[in-house]
């Protein structure tokens, strides 16, 4: 009798542990080394309560494993998930007929399997969503979405911590005629290999936004104004050199703009549109 109450009690505890983790989750406030925490005594209860009834396993092992697969990486939600099962055969082997031992440790690695495909699949669609709300479809570069929220993280960063960082409007030169000579496939073409030389000429955390059209704005964070106009430079020579098609060479036009200390995200971008109208209005006069 005091070995039941013992289990009642035992369960009502895991019961409301699991509802505070799911709670805490769905809020966003655990770290993946609580989860882990949590997951390995939830499981080690999971796993005892399971041995004095074999079938109770077979009720929270897709559950726990669905959690398992979502709250940490893939390849360590594997590992964990193979060391869990090799612990579960050997005390199903420890405790069972082997027949049952038998059935138990591959309908176990069966659901284990099943967990670990639906997740990645599930996994790998929000990924894709993701991309799709944050990226321009045609080129990769990251969408208008985004660039103010980028914007406003750079120029906290200048306001608090005295970085420094550096935006540059770019607008292509003639893009209308080349669409119109060669083609919108073409252009498309064109807007695609503009987008990866840049990609190649640029840090990991430099951002390339495309704003519509053949407008561009990249961010560069640790670059100073004057560096960016060194940049640039380098970088006006290089777009007709490297893509050129039929005899027709993409240039471009550009605006820097610095951010300074507590600037609003209006006024950086109006400043760098108006640097890129003046070159471009300079590159028209020079023609
Ligand atoms: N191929 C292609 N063309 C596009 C795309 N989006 C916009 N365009 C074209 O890009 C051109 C941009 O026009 P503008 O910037 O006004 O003209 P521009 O010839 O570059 O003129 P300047 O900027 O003054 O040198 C338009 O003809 C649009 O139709 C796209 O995704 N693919």
């Amino acid at each position: 009798m005091q070995q039941k109450y013992a289990l009642g009690m035992a369960v009502i505890v895991v019961i409301a542990v699991l509802v505070l983790t799911a709670a805490r989750l769905i809020q966003g406030k655990l770290s993946v080394w609580k989860c882990f925490l949590i997951c390995a005594v939830e499981g080690a209860m999971l796993v005892y309560l399971s041995i004095q009834s074999p079938l109770i396993s077979v009720i929270w092992l897709p559950a726990f494993l669905v959690g398992m697969f979502m709250m940490f990486p893939f390849k360590m939600a594997c590992v964990i998930t193979a060391g869990f099962w090799l612990t579960l055969t050997y005390l199903g082997f420890l405790q069972l007929d082997v027949e049952l031992a038998l059935r138990s440790a591959m309908s176990s690695c069966l659901v284990m399997m099943l967990c670990a495909v639906i997740v990645k699949t599930y996994n790998d669609a929000i990924m894709v969503a993701e991309n799709v709300a944050v990226k321009d479809p045609l080129t990769g570069a990251l969408n208008r979405r985004t660039l103010v929220e980028q914007v406003e993280l750079e120029s906290e960063r200048v306001s608090r911590y005295s970085q420094v960082c550096s935006i540059i409007m770019i607008d292509l030169d003639n893009f209308k005629t080349l669409n119109d000579k060669l083609g919108h496939g073409v252009g498309d073409e064109m807007l695609v290999g503009f987008v990866s030389l840049i990609n190649e000429y640029t840090r990991r955390n430099d951002k390339l936004f495309r704003l519509g059209g053949d407008e561009f704005m990249l961010l560069l964070p640790g670059m100073n104004e004057e560096n960016a106009n060194i940049f640039v430079a380098r970088i006006q020579n290089l777009v007709p050199s490297k893509l050129t098609m039929d005899s027709v060479s993409l240039g471009m036009s550009f605006g820097v703009c610095e951010i300074t200390a507590n600037t609003s995200v209006e006024s950086l971008l109006e400043k760098a549109d108006k640097a890129l109208y003046e070159n471009k209005n300079q590159r028209k006069q020079e023609k």
